[in-house]
């Protein structure tokens, strides 16, 4: 590269960093992977070591990449906060350690590594044993005041206990949002429609930067410290403050662990590569430092992080493959996702064939073609994702990849919403796997809670017919008669589905070894479990090659009935249901059990096809081979063996009992109450807290139907953006058919009186766990209480680790006060409490 053109790969660089950290900083949106981030970076730091005069003062090479906003007041860093270099290779982590030797001249050293949590920094001042301000990073010199914020998280400690230095300091660390809440969280979002948030870290840094701190307290974040910082000289290595700050109460992760060489180091990362994963947030690599502070002061700093400093990240596996095609899948609340179908490959253990593709952009980004051969990566993810083209094996004619304008299942023109990557099919109230994720949540256990009906049942009836939308559950009961024998079926209706009824292999061996009766369960267990393991052996086909003779443990009288079957199936190998198919078709299950003639088993085989279930291949056998049919049922009566085995295969279909049960559960759901009815009807935006509000308020369903837009907007609790969704919703005729059905049925669609002092005033302090203690001057305890509880909050009846908070009255109880402190409570004052319920 010339240096003309070195200045404008430069120039390119620093305008993609520039507006990726401007995405990630400001917005708290990623728009490629770190890893892609970082060899932008890198490829940046490599070009202006090359061409020093080229370097700008203000390259992202030389920033930290954050900034201050002007939402919250800005303040200066007493310290700066600075970013840390790093690196993907072992290599440069030994090159890091040579830079090291020479810079302290052949001292002995020691570092300390610790994970490197995907959270957002925060710097939290103390003085007097208090928390005076919680600063985010920002640029690096200057930081937003985020202390409101900050207070709302529980590990975070106002007030320190005696033992704690009383003077001036700053203690630093990560906040995070734990993956169960994450989780948690984007179950919800997408209980009411909403696009779940993309990331934990991402729903971090977008939490601790919003306005309203009842909102920030309701997202549960947590925080780890790793650095304090103090004028005063109370620590001589990091190691020592780690142990000060654990003494003062603050939470510092159990990970950390000091290592005497740069040996240990690699150790520790090894140690760490997987079990990283079981640790209750992500984590996405290590930081090693220097132990020594008056090493670390010898080594300094560079313009953008410290010379005794550097973090290793953790690469995800890759493999490439060719991609035969894009489908797409249609969410519960309408977003489409891309799919990648890919040759089969090997990656860290499993067999890929799908891979996610996230959205529109990230297709183009990665200009991504149909044949190309792509890189597959597994991260911390259960879901692999493509992330790059290798573009010397692309074909000359192959086309860019143009996105579906519409929905793949309704067929509906699809939108975006402001701002977002993701697509929508807006057909909210009747495209098909939309419709059905708001079936599944009516029945959930906060809505109708009717667990008798799963969601592979609620699947099952959507495939066959019998529900189009929630009112049917209340019809299924009139059809109970052509439920029996109706297979539960967790795969979705697809127009691939094989025609002819077919059952797992490990299901299909469970059936045809019942018979054997082996004498210890385990011996069984093996067998399946040695059949099924291999990811090659998950096919009929695979099953037919298999020798039998590798199962050395198994008893004879098992081999024999396996490799029979196995002979069984060989001449039935090349009908293509076989060949094609992971399954074995049940008519072949059948035959082999009751003993019968290849024609026989060809006659089975074509009556079943496009049955779906046992008890229809059954029935319809009868009006084509009565001969048969009544020689199955002869077999069925006067063996009891096989009749087991049989029933073994049925397992999977609705029998009597467990439809009475599915229909006691719809029964018993009429009694729900009318706010947890509207809950139930999914409209978008309105999540539980929010329709306990509107049935309050409007106590009917006729007079919500009724309601225009003025007095909707006006509901405490209610905001425009619920309004119009509200609006929308009852404005469409077949939503309003629905609700005429639900009251058809006598479900509860005004408040009963009874149930009346369960509903809200507000959500203020919804999702938090509170109690008091000692005496209040505006509330008697029981007043206390039904504030909380009309508020949406928790009372607590004892000091636990789960409360969010105390209210202290004058004379909070010693030993209530010691408990909440060793425990790491927050104890706020009455005026506090009062200001959270105004704001
Ligand atoms: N995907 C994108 O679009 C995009 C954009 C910008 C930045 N990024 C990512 O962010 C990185 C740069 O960001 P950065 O400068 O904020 O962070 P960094 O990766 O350079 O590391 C510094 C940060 O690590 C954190 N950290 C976590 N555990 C720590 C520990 N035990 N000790 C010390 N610090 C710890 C701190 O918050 C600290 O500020 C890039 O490498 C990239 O991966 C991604
Ligand atoms: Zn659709």
């Amino acid at each position: 590269m010339n240096r003309a053109e070195a200045q404008q790969r430069i120039l390119d660089l620093s305008n993609q960093i520039n507006y990726y950290n401007q995405r990630y900083y400001q917005d708290s949106v990623s728009e490629i992977s770190d890893f892609a981030f970082d060899q932008l970076l890198h490829e940046l730091i490599a070009l202006e070591t090359q061409f020093p005069e080229l370097k700008a003062d203000d390259s992202p090479s030389q920033r930290v990449g954050g900034t201050i906003t002007k939402t919250f007041e800005t303040v200066t860093h007493k310290y700066p906060m600075l970013s840390l270099g790093n690196t993907y290779s072992q290599e440069e982590l030994i090159d890091f350690d040579t830079r090291i030797q020479k810079g302290l001249d052949g001292d002995s050293y020691e570092y300390i590594s610790e994970l490197k949590f995907d959270g957002v920094a925060i710097s939290l001042t103390y003085d007097n044993r208090k928390l005076v301000r919680a600063v985010t990073r920002g640029d690096g010199t200057r930081g937003d005041n985020i202390t409101a914020n900050a207070k709302t998280i529980r590990s975070i400690p106002l007030k320190l206990p005696d033992n704690a230095y009383a003077g001036e300091f700053e203690v630093r660390g990560e906040v995070f949002m734990p993956r169960s809440v994450f989780d948690q969280i984007n179950k919800e979002k997408e209980d009411i429609g909403e696009a779940p948030l993309a990331n934990p870290r991402n729903a971090a840094s977008g939490t601790l930067k919003m306005q309203d701190s009842s909102i920030v307290a309701q997202r549960k974040l947590d925080c780890y410290l790793y650095s304090f910082l103090c004028d005063e000289k109370l620590a001589n290595t990091h190691e020592e403050a780690l142990h000060l700050l654990e003494q003062w109460g603050f939470q510092v992760s159990p990970t950390y662990r000091k290592c005497a060489d740069i040996q240990a180091v690699m150790q520790y990362i090894s140690e760490w590569e997987t079990k990283r994963l079981e640790l209750p947030l992500d984590t996405d690599g290590i930081v090693i430092k220097i132990n020594q502070y008056q090493q670390q002061e010898e080594l300094g700093f560079t313009a953008k992080s410290p010379r005794w400093a550097i973090s290793y990240k953790y690469k995800a596996q890759s493999a490439s493959t060719r991609l035969n095609g894009i489908t797409y899948q249609v969410g519960r609340t309408g977003a489409i996702t891309p799919v990648a179908e890919l040759a089969p490959v090997l990656l860290a253990g499993t067999t890929v064939k799908r891979a996610s593709l996230h959205n529109a952009n990230e297709i183009a980004r990665l200009d991504l073609r149909i044949g190309d051969h792509v890189w597959v990566e597994k991260g911390g993810e259960i879901i692999p994702k493509v992330t790059g083209v290798d573009l010397s094996q692309r074909q000359a004619d192959s086309q860019s990849f143009v996105f579906t304008k519409n929905c793949p299942v309704c067929g509906r023109e699809l939108i975006r919403y402001d701002d977002e990557a993701v697509h929508y099919c807006p057909n909210h109230y009747h495209c098909a796997p939309q419709v059905r994720g708001r079936v599944i949540h009516f029945v959930s256990r906060r809505a109708m809670n009717i667990d008798s009906l799963g969601e592979e049942t609620i699947n099952t009836f959507f495939n066959e017919g019998f529900i189009r939308n929630i009112s049917d559950i209340y019809s299924l009961e009139a059809n109970s008669s052509q439920l029996i024998g109706v297979e539960i079926d967790s795969k979705e209706y697809t127009h691939t589905h094989n025609l002819f009824l077919s059952l797992t292999l490990p299901k299909t061996l469970f059936g045809i070894l019942h018979p054997c009766k082996p004498k210890d369960k385990t011996t069984l267990k093996n067998i399946t479990d040695h059949i099924i393991q291999p990811e090659d052996l998950k096919s009929a086909k695979e099953f037919i090659d298999f020798d039998f003779n590798q199962l050395k443990n198994s008893s004879s009288s098992i081999i024999d009935r396996l490799t029979s079957f196995q002979a069984f199936l060989t001449l039935f190998a090349d009908t293509c249901e076989i060949q094609n198919e992971d399954d074995i078709p049940i008519s072949i299950t059948i035959s082999f059990i009751l003993n019968l003639s290849r024609i026989e088993t060809e006659t089975l085989l074509e009556t079943s096809k496009g049955k779906r279930n046992i008890y229809h291949l059954l029935s319809e056998l009868k009006n084509r081979d009565l001969s048969l049919y009544d020689k199955i049922q002869d077999a069925l009566a006067s063996n009891t063996a096989i009749k087991e085995s049989i029933q073994k295969l049925k397992n999977t279909t609705l029998q009597k009992k467990s439809i009475e049960a599915i229909i006691g559960g719809i029964e018993a759901s009429k009694q729900q109450s009318f706010d947890k009815v509207l809950f139930g009807l999914g409209i978008r935006h309105i999540g539980e807290t929010s329709a306990k509000i509107l049935a309050y308020h409007f106590k009917n369903i006729d007079n919500l139907i009724n309601a225009d837009w003025q007095t909707l907007e006006e509901v405490d609790g209610i905001g425009e953006i619920m309004a119009k969704s509200i609006q929308y919703y009852f404005n469409d005729d077949e939503n309003i058919h629905i609700i005429n059905e639900l009251k058809r049925h006598n479900l509860k669609l005004e408040i009963d009186n009874a149930s009346s002092s369960d509903l809200l005033e507000s959500t203020k302090l919804s999702g938090l766990k509170i109690l008091t203690s000692g005496t209040l001057q505006n509330f008697t305890r029981e007043q206390f209480i039904s504030v909380v509880e009309k508020n949406g909050g928790e009372y607590l009846k004892s000091v636990s680790k789960k409360l969010s908070f105390i209210v202290a009255g004058e004379d909070m109880g010693p030993t209530k006060r010691q408990k909440a402190i060793k425990d790491g409570i927050k104890i706020i004052t009455e005026s506090d409490f009062l200001k959270l319920l105004e704001n």
